[in-house]
C-alpha cells in the first residue's frame, strides 16, 4: 500500500483523536472500523470483485485465543473471557439501581463469536415498517434475498447425528440460499426440550411452525443455530472472514483498535480532492487513526472512498461522537469540536430484556449437571471431541416461540401504547426454553445450588417502549462509553413483563412440561408461591429483581430521516459529512420481532449493494487508469 502524505488541514480546531497534520502511511478504498459480524460480512462482500481495496481494524484478538467459543458447550466460558469487552450498565434507575453485566463481543467477528448461536429473522412486517419510518429499499420483499445469500443450511440428520431427536428440527429449503453462514441444529436434545414446544404451543395458543425464517413471526419450534455440519460455531470470522482472507485486495488488522476518524476541513477545500461523491459542502471523512497494539505505535490509514464504522451499537456512537458528530452538550461536555452536530447519535437505544422463571427438574430433563463438576464437564467435552454426541453438542436454549397479542388482549391488559407504536401486527412475547438455572445471577427467592437440576422459561417483550442511550465518559475511545438500556422506564413495559410472566407459569405448568419437575407448583422455585398469580405489583417487582439484556442493544446511530431522529440516511451515509457510513446494529430503526443476527447480517449484505451501487465503475475506472 503506498505511502501517502495528506495536505495540511487548515482548522487548528481538530476533534480528539485527530492530528493537525493527519499522515497516511497507508490508503485502502475502504476502511472498516470494527471487524465484528457485520465488518467482517462486508469485508468479504466488498473485496469479492477485487475491484476495491479493503482494511479492516478490530480491537479485539483472533478469536482463536478463547477456542471454547466454537463448541456450542463451550458457549458458558465466554463471559469475562478475553473475547468479551466486560461492559457494565450505568445503574438503572427502574431496576432498583441495579447495575448490570452488558456481554459484547471482542475479536474478529465480534458478537457473533460469543453470542447464543440462535438464529431467527422475525415477522416480514418489521422490516416493512422500516419503510414506513422513511427507509425505501428496506422493506421484506427487499430485504428476503439477503437473509437468504448470507446463508446456507445443514440438514441435520447427517451421520452421527442421527442418534439425537430430530423432531422438530424442521425447515423449509426456499428460506436458505447457498451463503458462508452456515446454520443448522443443536445435536443433544433433551426430551424437555421438545415437550416445551408442545407446552408452549399449548398454552401460549402459538403453531408448531416448520421454519422462523420465512417472514411468518409466530410459532415455536426447534430454533436454527450458526453451526456447521459438525456442530461448530459458524460467525462472520468461521464464515465470511475465511472464504475473503486470502485475498490480496483485504487486509484484516486485529488488536488495533480505531480512536478517532479523520475529516477534511469545508473551508480547505480538500473536500473537493478526493473521491467524487463529495459535494465539498461538507466535511469528508478522510480515514482514521488507530493503534497498532502490537507494534505500539499509532497509525492513521487514509480511505480512498469511504469510511465504514462498524463497531455495534456501543462503540459505533462512541467514535461518531468523540469524532466530532453528536449532540451539542455531549461534545462540549469531554471538550470535542464539533465537525456535525446530531441530537440524535447514541440516543433511542431499543433492546429486548428478559426475565425468567426457574423450575426444579429431574436430572434428564436439564443439562445443569454437565456443567455442575470438573469431571462432568470433561466427560462432557471428551464425549464431544471423540464422537461428537453429549450435551456437549447444544448451547443451554435455542428453543423458542413467538406470540402474537391480538389488538383486544393488547387493550384489556392496558397495553394500548403498543397499538400506538404501530407494532400491533408483530410477534409481542418470545419465549425461550433453557436447560439449566438461566440467567445465570440468583433471584431473591431462590440461589440455585450446585447438586441440583433446573430448566428455566424465559420472557421477552419484542416490543419494549424503553430507550436508553450511551453517552461519554470522556473524549477517548479508551475509555468505556456509559450505556444505559433504561429498562422499564415506560410504564407499558411493566404491564407486557406482568402479562408474559403469567404465560410463563403456565407453559411450566402444562402437563407436558410440568412431568419433567420436582416439588409442588410445578417445580417452581424462583419466584414460587410467595409472588401470587393474581398480585400484579410483586409479580412486577420480580420481573425488576431478575432482569438482563436479551444483548439486543440497537439504534444508537439509527436509520430515519434526519428530521425524524435519524443519525444515517436509507444509504447508510452518516447525515453532515462525506464519505462515511454505519453499516452494524446501531442502525436498526424498530427492532425486529426476534432475535437480531439474522438481520445484522442482512444489514451487512445490504450496505455492500448499496457501495457497489453508489461506486459502480469509479474504482474500477481509476484502477484501469494506474495500470495503463
Ligand atoms: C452474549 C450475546 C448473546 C447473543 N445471542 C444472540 C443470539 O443467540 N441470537 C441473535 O440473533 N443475536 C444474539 N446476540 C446479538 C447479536 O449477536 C449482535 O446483535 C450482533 O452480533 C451485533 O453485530 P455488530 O456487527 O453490530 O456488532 P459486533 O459483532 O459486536 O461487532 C463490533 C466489533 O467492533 C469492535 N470494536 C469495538 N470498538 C472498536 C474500536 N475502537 N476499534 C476497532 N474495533 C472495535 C468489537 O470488538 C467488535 O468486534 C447476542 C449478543 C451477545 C453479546
Amino acid at each position: 500500500w503506498p505511502a501517502y502524505q495528506f495536505a495540511k488541514r487548515q482548522s487548528s480546531d481538530n476533534p480528539p483523536g485527530q492530528s493537525e497534520n493527519p499522515t497516511f502511511e497507508e490508503e485502502y478504498d475502504f476502511v472498516i472500523a470494527g471487524g465484528g459480524t457485520a465488518g467482517l460480512t462486508l469485508a468479504n462482500r466488498l473485496t469479492e470483485s477485487g475491484r476495491f481495496s479493503v482494511l479492516v481494524l478490530e480491537a479485539g484478538f483472533n478469536p482463536e485465543v478463547v477456542e471454547a467459543y466454537a463448541t456450542p458447550g463451550g458457549n458458558q466460558f465466554l463471559k469475562g473471557s478475553a473475547v468479551d469487552w466486560g461492559f457494565v450498565t450505568t445503574p438503572q434507575e427502574h431496576l432498583g439501581g441495579r447495575t448490570l453485566q452488558y456481554l459484547r463481543g471482542k475479536s474478529l467477528g465480534g458478537s457473533s463469536v460469543t453470542n447464543g448461536l440462535y438464529y431467527a429473522r422475525g415477522s416480514s412486517l418489521v422490516y416493512d415498517r422500516w419503510v414506513e419510518l422513511g427507509n425505501p429499499g428496506w422493506g421484506w420483499e427487499d430485504v428476503y434475498p439477503l437473509f437468504r445469500k448470507s446463508t446456507k443450511l445443514n440438514p441435520p440428520n447427517l451421520g452421527q447425528l442421527s442418534e439425537f431427536s430430530q423432531e422438530y428440527k424442521t425447515w423449509d429449503d426456499s428460506a436458505y440460499g447457498g451463503g458462508p453462514l452456515e446454520l443448522g441444529f443443536q445435536g443433544y436434545v433433551t426430551d424437555s426440550t421438545n415437550d416445551f414446544v408442545v407446552a408452549c404451543s399449548e398454552a401460549s395458543d402459538i403453531p408448531i411452525v416448520d421454519d422462523l425464517n420465512l417472514g411468518v413471526g409466530q410459532g415455536v419450534k426447534l430454533g436454527t443455530t450458526t453451526t456447521n455440519s459438525v456442530l461448530r460455531r459458524s460467525s462472520s470470522y468461521d464464515s465470511f472472514y475465511q472464504q475473503a482472507r486470502n485475498r490480496t485486495n483485504l487486509r484484516v488488522l486485529y488488536n488495533a483498535p480505531v480512536t478517532g476518524i479523520a475529516f477534511s476541513s469545508v473551508e480547505s477545500g480538500n473536500a473537493t480532492l478526493y473521491g467524487n461523491t463529495t459535494t465539498g459542502a461538507q466535511p469528508r471523512a478522510l480515514g482514521v487513526s488507530y493503534i497498532e497494539q502490537s507494534a505500539g505505535l499509532v497509525r492513521q490509514a487514509r480511505a480512498r472512498k469511504e469510511v465504514i464504522v462498524s463497531m455495534g451499537a456501543f462503540h459505533t456512537p462512541q467514535l461518531l461522537m468523540v469524532s466530532g458528530i453528536g449532540p451539542s452538550a455531549e461534545l462540549e461536555k469531554v471538550g470535542v469540536q464539533p465537525v456535525h452536530i446530531n441530537e440524535n447519535v447514541g440516543q433511542h437505544l431499543d433492546d429486548h430484556s428478559v426475565f425468567s422463571i426457574m423450575a426444579r427438574a429431574t436430572t434428564n430433563a436439564s443439562t445443569t449437571s454437565m456443567s455442575s463438576t470438573p469431571d462432568n464437564l470433561q466427560a462432557a467435552q471428551t464425549e464431544f471431541f471423540t464422537n461428537l454426541t453429549g450435551p456437549y453438542t447444544a448451547p443451554s436454549g435455542v428453543t423458542n416461540g413467538f406470540k402474537k397479542l391480538s389488538i383486544e388482549e393488547l387493550q384489556s391488559i392496558g397495553a394500548r401504547a403498543v397499538i400506538d407504536a404501530g407494532l400491533a401486527n408483530q410477534s409481542h412475547i418470545e419465549f425461550l426454553f433453557e436447560t439449566v438455572w438461566y440467567p445465570w445471577i440468583p433471584t431473591p427467592y431462590y440461589t440455585a445450588l450446585p447438586n441440583k437440576s433446573y430448566i428455566s422459561i424465559t420472557a421477552s417483550s419484542m416490543v419494549q417502549l424503553s430507550r436508553g442511550n450511551i453517552t461519554l465518559r470522556s473524549n477517548s475511545m479508551s475509555d468505556a462509553p456509559l450505556i444505559n438500556p433504561n429498562y422499564y422506564a415506560d410504564e407499558t413495559d411493566g404491564i407486557m413483563g406482568v402479562h408474559s410472566f403469567r404465560y410463563l407459569r403456565d407453559i411450566l405448568r402444562h402437563p407436558s412440561l410440568s412431568q419433567y419437575t420436582i416439588g409442588d407448583n410445578a417445580g417452581e422455585v424462583s419466584p414460587g408461591p410467595e409472588v401470587a398469580d393474581d398480585d400484579d405489583e410483586a409479580i412486577l417487582q420480580y420481573i425488576k429483581n431478575n432482569t438482563m439484556p436479551n444483548w439486543h442493544a440497537s439504534g444508537t446511530a439509527r436509520m430515519r430521516p434526519e428530521v425524524d431522529g435519524g443519525v444515517v440516511d436509507s444509504r447508510l451515509k452518516v447525515y453532515g459529512v462525506d464519505g462515511l457510513r454505519v453499516i452494524d446494529c446501531s442502525i436498526i430503526p424498530v427492532l425486529p420481532d426476534a432475535n437480531i443476527l439474522a438481520s445484522v447480517y442482512m444489514i451487512a449484505e445490504k450496505g455492500a449493494e448499496l457501495i457497489e451501487e453508489d461506486w459502480e465503475d469509479v474504482g474500477y475506472e481509476r484502477r484501469k487508469k494506474r495500470s495503463v
